[in-house]
């Protein structure tokens, strides 16, 4: 059984030019336009060059340590993915969207379910998971696609036009993840560890997910989430930013700060910690909090995240030499595979992972003996 509003596709609801109240934040749900006036000038997010990082050169090194304890997340340079490509695999993405409703359909995220029904499966093109009535909706559609392993591959969900996007896709996943192995091998020194220290916990067969995000015009940007604070379900994602329409904002120290565009042809791609790495380390790294605003209704905004992930059957717990007296077990261990799904259940509820699974050690129930003595 798939609710009612899994099949609204949010560029048809945008044709229409209205605004549908299942869009609407509640005034207590934290609008954009109120938080905007919360909202400091803009500091610019670090940057880190990877290849230095492949060099080990100490400086960088240090500027990832700063970057990651005060934003959880970094501009990347050094990646070696030329500006035409990027462009390229964001036209690419552009063009599929543009297609006729019939023809992305193709590849809906709403399958037929063996009990003759239909169900939401995450994979394919479509809108985020709807559970209820009372959920407020993003202003996005999306296509989401298992990249690696390559023969994990569901390929009736990969779209055939436009022709090349299938290609830039692959080639993308490959060079994200040699950014990602990069950054976390490098995360793994910063605490003082051997490379493999965390790509090892990983796994060598590490699945990829990409997620396309397309936020179309919007009559009420300041009513509604292009896409809900959440944090990320990976180790690391690799970000790539529209590279004309803003919209990307990280809380930072409570505050909501914008992550701006470059301008002048340049595409800003983004490096960012997700919930897995924040249990793997003990939260000695923490996943950001960030959202998306959606544009105004002369613009349109795509991204692609692709979230890399550790393998299924790996268990997920704070590595042994990061506990100590003075720093317990923050989180609790559970399964990979387990924390991947838990993240639909959350994210449909606008809650982290972390939270709704009772991940955090200080949410476990207390000990009998206190209830009982209650
Ligand atoms: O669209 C963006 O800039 C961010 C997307 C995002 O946070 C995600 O896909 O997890
Ligand atoms: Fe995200």
């Amino acid at each position: 059984m798939v609710h009612q509003a899994q099949g609204l596709l949010v560029q048809e609801v945008a044709a229409d030019g209205e605004l549908p109240s299942r869009y609407v934040l509640k005034e207590q749900q934290g609008r954009p336009a109120a938080a905007a006036a919360a909202q400091r000038a803009a500091p610019s997010i670090p940057t880190v060059d990877v290849s230095r990082l492949a060099d080990a050169d100490p400086s960088e090194a240090d500027k990832l340590r700063s970057a990651l304890d005060s934003w959880g997340l970094f501009a990347v340079t050094g990646h070696g993915m030329t500006d035409p490509f990027l462009d390229a695999i964001l036209g690419a993405a552009r063009g599929f969207f543009h297609l006729p409703t019939e023809a992305k359909q193709e590849y809906s995220n709403v399958v037929d379910a063996d009990d003759g029904g239909r169900k939401f499966q995450p994979e394919g093109y479509g809108v985020d998971r709807v559970d209820t009535d009372e959920q407020v909706l993003d202003w996005c559609d999306r296509l989401y696609l298992q990249v690696r392993p390559d023969d994990a591959r569901q390929l009736r969900f990969w779209p055939t036009h436009p022709p090349d996007l299938a290609e830039l896709l692959k080639e993308f996943s490959v060079e994200g993840e040699k950014v990602a192995k990069l950054v976390v091998t490098a995360m793994a020194r910063c605490l003082g560890f051997e490379d493999g220290f965390f790509v090892d916990k990983v796994g060598d067969r590490m699945p990829s997910y990409a997620r396309f995000t397309y936020y179309p015009p919007c009559p009420r940007p300041d009513l509604v989430h292009g896409l809900k604070p959440h944090t990320d379900n990976s180790v690391v994602t690799v970000l790539l930013l529209d590279d004309q329409v803003g919209g990307l904002q990280v809380l930072k120290d409570g505050s909501w700060v914008d992550v701006p565009v470059l301008g002048d042809g340049r595409h800003q791609l983004l490096v960012v910690v997700g919930d897995e790495m924040e249990i793997m380390s003990n939260a000695a790294f923490r996943a950001p909090v960030h959202r998306v605003m959606a544009p105004g209704e002369e613009a349109e905004r795509v991204s692609l995240a692709v979230f890399y992930q550790p393998e299924p059957d790996k268990v997920l717990e704070p590595s042994p030499e990061l506990i100590d007296g003075d720093r317990p077990a923050m989180y609790k261990k559970l399964q990979a595979k387990v924390f991947a799904d838990g993240f639909w259940d959350a994210f449909a509820l606008g809650e982290r992972t972390i939270d709704f699974l009772k991940v955090k050690v200080d949410a476990v129930d207390p000990p009998a003996a206190a209830v009982s003595g209650a």
